[in-house]
């Protein structure tokens, strides 16, 4: 049985409802009814002794409630006895026991008197027994009871004991627990170690099994080298054993080839004698080679000199003549009865016939010749027509220029010629090369030319130049700056070929710098020039350009003149020299006359050919007044602004610079009168004399 149970049946039997704490109730009683506390035994003893002998043993009271017998059952305590109560008497029965002088009673019962005595002795007797007997269980009762506590304290103390177990207990498990907790938290700190420690040795296998796949790798390649390099001794082996059998063969050879070497060596010194006097034969001639040279170069300055007198005592404007060859297309019929305003040479009609081609060549061909096969300075033109009474009329006019150029001359030798003048623009001088003639005569040809080597135009060639040249004079402490700008004059109106193609909105002003000499255009686009290859592609920009502007108003580039300038600045660090140059390359519109042009029933074309016309006449006046200005007349008026092109150029037709004037022909007869019209103009101009060309430069480059 639990402790706590204990201590359950203790309060129960403590706290049973209706009784004290503790007596119990027939004790209670009994300690109250003191004429009951006799002893039983002594009681009875005196009950034997004088009463008469008990009627009937009293029973004890029946214990008839559950609670009791539970209590007996529960902890073999006395059972409970029912207070005994002494039997009723009837309340009538006492007056008569007790007033026996009662009249009526006395007489009529005196004899039964004795009876009730005697039988209230009796019941005074069983009462006695009663009495005794319940004081005997009231005695063991106590001693029950004594008992009964005695148990009761041994049961609390043993609670007492067992509560303290139980608290010890409590405490052990609490400890326990903590304990286990702590178990418990160590042990999954160990698992957690565990498995840190696991995942370590797993990747500390897989790293071993990693390096144990590439020690095996390593060991398979050392063991494909080893297996290589046996055969690699296998084979020097061999070799080692040709080797020695070629040595044994060399060694004969050497012995050989030593007396040799003896033989030889008396022979060379011997050789060595005459060797010491070639060396310095060889150093006299090398002496005279940087002599030689030295006066080459000193030659060279002194032609370059010379070339610039002769150019500039050749005055400063010369007029060259070139005459394009036949082309296939100048030979079909609609060609040849063509005006000459048209362009003739640009038909794309089919070509004839190569046995027609001779016979209408001949028929096509201006008579033309050049009777200078030295000097090519001479044209003659002839023509036969037929008077109006019949005769036939012949006609010769002789014309004579710094230089003729055939038909088959090449753009290389044309060149060869105006190269001078580029070297000049080197130099420090301002240059202006012009080509004029009408249109289809060769002016585009002559300045751009074709794409081929052979075909490229002055423009190109003389750009090439320029970068060489200056190239050259680099390594004389000589650096250059290039730039350049390509106008269009259309109308009297400025455009821009480097620009965006807007042509004839934008307007341009020309400006002159009386200082520095310097001319530039407003609003135009100034290109640095790096290389030959840069300006090729500015001018085929520019052409192309031309082209598209050339969709909305036909052949733009025979009605405007094109100008290409190119700037040269340089500076010697060393001599602190400083020279400034121009070079300007210029395709001058068709020059056919007005009435030839075809523009008699169109305005625009009119307006075109009156401005062309009024520019080259422009330019006319222009030399003309300078060659009168050279010939004295010093306060000559220049009319430069009757027209943008001698605008433009003033600076370089000025007395100051050196020209050049192409004059390009057509070789077909039915354009001799243009020809002999522009041959007139080019004499015009080649008569003229224009005082002498000056450098922009500070001391001279002659170096
Ligand atoms: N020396 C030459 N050798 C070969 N072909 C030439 C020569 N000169 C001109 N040509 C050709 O003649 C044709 C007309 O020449 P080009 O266009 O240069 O004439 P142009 O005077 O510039 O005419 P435009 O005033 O219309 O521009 C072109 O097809 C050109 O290739």
């Amino acid at each position: 049985m639990s402790s706590s149970g204990l201590k359950r049946k203790a309060d129960s039997q403590e706290n049973a409802p209706g009784q004290p704490r503790t007596k119990l109730p027939a004790i209670a009683e009994a300690d109250t009814n003191v004429p009951l506390r006799p002893s039983r035994t002594a009681a009875n003893r005196a009950a034997v002794g004088k009463g008469p002998p008990p009627l009937t043993k009293p029973k004890a009271p029946p214990l008839s409630t559950s609670t009791t017998r539970r209590y007996e059952r529960a902890t073999s305590a006395p059972p409970k006895i029912a207070p005994v109560r002494p039997p009723a008497r009837p309340t009538s029965a006492r007056p008569t026991a007790t007033r026996p002088t009662t009249t009526r009673t006395t007489r009529a019962a005196s004899g039964s008197a004795a009876t009730q005595d005697k039988r209230f002795q009796a019941l005074q007797d069983q009462v006695q027994s009663i009495e005794s007997a319940r004081a005997a269980d009231t005695a063991r009762l106590a001693a029950d009871m004594e008992r009964e506590r005695a148990k009761l304290s041994e049961l609390e103390e043993n609670h007492m004991a067992l509560t303290r177990e139980l608290a010890a207990a409590r405490t052990q498990e609490m400890t326990h627990k903590r304990e286990l907790v702590d178990a418990s938290d160590e042990m999954e700190q160990m698992r957690k170690r565990h498995a840190r420690e696991m995942d370590e040795l797993e990747a500390q296998m897989r790293r071993r099994d990693r390096e144990i796949r590439e020690l095996k790798d390593e060991l398979r390649v050392c063991l494909d080298d080893l297996e290589r390099e046996r055969q690699t001794v296998s084979t020097l082996k061999s070799t080692i054993a040709h080797q020695s059998d070629a040595q044994l063969s060399l060694t004969t050879q050497v012995a050989a080839m030593k007396a040799q070497i003896d033989a030889l060596q008396g022979q060379l010194s011997t050789s060595s004698v005459s060797n010491s006097t070639l060396v310095l034969q060889l150093e006299t001639e090398r002496k005279r080679v940087a002599e030689l040279e030295r006066e080459t170069l000193e030659a060279e300055t002194i032609r370059r000199k010379l070339h610039n007198m002769v150019q500039e005592l050749k005055g400063n404007i010369r007029v060259f003549c070139r005459v394009r060859p036949i082309l296939p297309s100048d030979l079909t019929p609609a060609a040849l009865v063509k005006s000459s305003s048209s362009a003739s040479s640009l038909s794309t009609t089919p070509t004839p016939e190569p046995e027609d081609a001779e016979r209408l060549k001949g028929e096509a061909m201006a008579q033309i010749v050049f009777p200078d096969k030295m000097d090519h300075k001479e044209i003659v033109l002839h023509s036969s027509s037929e008077s109006a009474t019949g005769q036939e009329r012949k006609d010769e006019w002789t014309f004579s220029f710094d230089r003729v150029f055939e038909p088959h001359s090449t753009q290389m030798e044309v060149f060869e010629e105006i190269s001078q003048l580029v070297q000049s623009c080197t130099d420090g001088y301002n240059v202006c090369v012009f080509a004029y003639g009408q249109t289809g005569s060769g002016k585009s040809f002559t300045m751009e030319g074709g794409h081929t080597d052979a075909t490229v135009g002055m423009i190109p060639r003389a750009v090439d130049q320029v970068f060489k040249v200056t190239d050259d004079l680099r390594r004389k402490g000589w650096e250059y700056k290039m730039e350049g700008q390509f106008l269009e004059i259309y109308n009297e109106t400025i455009n821009d070929l480097l620009g965006k193609g807007e042509f004839d909105k934008k307007k341009h002003e020309i400006k002159h710098d009386a200082r520095t000499g310097r001319t530039t255009v407003t609003d135009v686009n100034v290109v640095a020039l790096r290389s030959p290859a840069q300006v090729r592609t500015l001018l085929a920009q520019a052409q192309s350009r031309r082209t598209v502007a050339a969709t909305l108003m036909n052949e733009r580039s025979s009605r405007s003149h094109s100008v290409f300038t190119l700037r040269i600045r340089g500076e010697n660090a060393q001599t602190r020299e400083v020279c400034e140059g121009s070079l300007n390359l210029v395709d001058l519109a068709g020059s056919e006359r007005l009435e030839k042009s075809g523009a008699a029933g169109d305005k625009d074309r009119l307006r075109e050919t009156q401005n062309i016309n009024r520019s080259l006449s422009a330019l006319g006046d222009v030399i003309a007044a300078l060659g009168e200005k050279g010939e004295g007349k010093s306060d000559k008026h220049i009319p430069y602004r009757n027209s943008k092109l001698t605008y433009l150029l003033q600076n370089s037709l000025s007395g100051n610079s050196k020209t050049l004037m192409v004059l390009n022909l057509s070789p077909l007869a039915t354009h001799l009168n243009e020809s002999l019209c522009s041959l007139r103009f080019a004499t015009k101009v080649n008569n003229t004399t224009i005082g002498t060309a000056k450098k922009q430069s500070r001391p001279a480059i002659t170096a």
